[in-house]
């Protein structure tokens, strides 16, 4: 069984406060982008391993067995042990460390397909457990809806938000930003502005309300991402932003003005 899992964008992000357990919570509107990985599941005769992951596509760093895809399938076979052994596949096409969150819904496509082909019965509310085992972005992929994120990014309140009638362009500079250095540099502050208010006004407005906090101290390491999303605006975005902890910039333009947009040749450019 193939599935292909998405990416997402975050539409502002605030670090409202440090957390004893060392994570912090956040508010956040994560918004569904399809730039997609591809994923395969195959259950097979017990071998010497429960599980044989390939990848292909683009490198993803770190040993195999740390792939979240792979840490998945054994926190769920760890309490479901008629789980068979498996053969996965991932196709890696979302870029990493980007802000996108790809890993996190690889997994969260993971604990989806297996919940479904081995007819495990894990109701949606045990499932957002397991996810946010997995990361603090991997409940959402299982909503995989326009939603308000407060908590880790895991209390997830679905939102009226459809932005089909736009185009986005997203641009990974191929720098790799650490999600716990990037929040490291942040001093919690709660925002004065209220995210669901500012989205729901027109576009043309969210240039100078919606922001997302990580952009300064991750354009400070990096300027020339500031020059990119900079360079978004001189070509027209209605909207322009980091996503998440970076380092992917994107930019919402009205449907035909982003033909002749021209990007630096090292950055990769998808259009959505
Ligand atoms: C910043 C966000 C915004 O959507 O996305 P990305 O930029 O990574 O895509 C998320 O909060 C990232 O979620 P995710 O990438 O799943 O992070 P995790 O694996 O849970 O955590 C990685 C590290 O980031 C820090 N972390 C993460 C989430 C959070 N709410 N508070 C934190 O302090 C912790 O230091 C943690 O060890
Ligand atoms: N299936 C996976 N896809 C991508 N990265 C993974 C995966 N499993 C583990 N990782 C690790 O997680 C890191 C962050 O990846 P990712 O979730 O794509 O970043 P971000 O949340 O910043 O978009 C990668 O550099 C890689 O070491």
């Amino acid at each position: 069984m193939v599935v292909f899992p998405n990416c997402k964008i975050n539409l502002g992000l605030h670090v409202t406060k440090k957390r004893e357990d060392g994570y912090h919570e956040i508010a956040s509107i994560f918004y569904p982008i399809a730039w997609h990985d591809a994923l395969e599941i195959i259950p097979t005769k017990k071998e010497s391993s429960n599980i044989q992951f390939t990848t292909t596509g683009l490198t993803i760093p770190g040993n195999l067995n740390a792939n979240l895809c792979v840490k998945a399938y054994e926190l769920l076979k760890k309490d479901f042990p008629q789980i068979p052994s498996i053969k996965m596949h991932l196709h890696k096409a979302i870029p990493m460390g980007a802000g996108l969150g790809g890993g996190s819904s690889d997994a969260a496509a993971v604990l989806q397909l297996m919940n479904k082909y081995f007819q495990l019965n894990i109701t949606n509310q045990q499932l957002q457990k397991y996810a946010l085992m997995l990361g603090s972005d991997c409940p959402f992929f299982l909503l995989n809806k326009p939603a308000l994120a407060t908590g880790r990014g895991e209390i997830l309140q679905p939102i009226k938000l459809s932005l089909q009638q736009y185009q986005f362009v997203l641009l990974f500079p191929s720098i790799h930003i650490s999600t716990a250095w990037a929040f490291q540099q942040i001093t919690p502050t709660m925002p004065e502005v209220n995210l669901l208010d500012i989205v729901e006004q027109d576009i043309s407005k969210w240039k100078n309300t919606l922001v997302n906090d990580f952009e300064i101290p991750v354009f400070k390491q990096h300027p020339d991402l500031a020059l990119l999303k900079n360079q978004l605006y001189a070509n027209g975005a209605l909207y322009a932003a980091m996503s998440g902890s970076g380092s992917t910039l994107f930019g919402i333009f009205e449907k035909g003005q982003v033909a002749n947009v021209e990007f630096p040749k090292h950055v990769t450019v998808k259009i959505i």
